[in-house]
């Protein structure tokens, strides 16, 4: 396969999970990257911060919660037709957090059973990869975009038993 990126972002992305009540938080996203997208909650790293704390950092920015673990299930590497750079998106999920979801200038955080996930109004790859995330599984997958940000080109899933801390081309 020709090299689908030469440089690459590592951005974050968590997803609260209330396993006993079977929901997930999710926040229609208000701006920037992926507006008005139902998506989990992250971002870019800022200067000298590690992946991880970028991760409870942007959660709890967008949605005014505080995490107090992370497991990370999930990385994935999405690329664009006419783009060189590519997001390496790193997902975790937190079951141990403190303060009610609020609405931020990003995200409009709401909880979804699991069986009632959004995924029309999601990012396509979403339902590819989320319900094996749910099922306790761990992923790392590569998804090729056309421009409309929507088609996907082409896709590698594999689960995986520890998720690698960098996506290798
Ligand atoms: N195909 C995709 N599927 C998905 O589920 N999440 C994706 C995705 N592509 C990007 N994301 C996530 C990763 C990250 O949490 C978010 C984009 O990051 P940011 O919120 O930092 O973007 P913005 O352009 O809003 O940045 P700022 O304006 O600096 O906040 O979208």
């Amino acid at each position: 396969m020709p090299q689908l990126y030469t440089s690459k972002k590592p951005l974050t992305l968590v997803f609260p999970i209330d396993w006993e009540n079977k929901k997930i938080l999710l926040g229609m996203k208000k701006r920037g990257f992926g507006v008005n997208k139902i998506n989990g909650f992250g971002g870019k790293l800022e200067p000298g911060e590690t992946v991880e704390q970028a991760a409870y950092r942007e959660l709890l920015e967008e949605s005014m919660v505080e995490a107090q673990n992370m497991i990370k299930v999930g990385l994935n590497m999405f690329t664009f037709e006419g783009d060189s750079v590519g997001l390496e998106v790193h997902v975790y999920l937190t079951t141990d957090y403190r303060g009610e979801p609020q609405e931020t200038n990003e995200m409009r955080p709401e909880w979804y059973d699991f069986d009632k996930i959004p995924f029309e109004q999601m990012w396509t790859d979403d339902a590819y990869w989320l319900p094996k995330v749910l099922n306790h599984e761990k992923f790392v997958a590569q998804y090729h975009f056309a421009q409309d940000q929507t088609t996907i080109l082409s896709e590698t899933f594999n689960l995986v038993d520890t998720v690698p801390d960098d996506y290798e081309q």
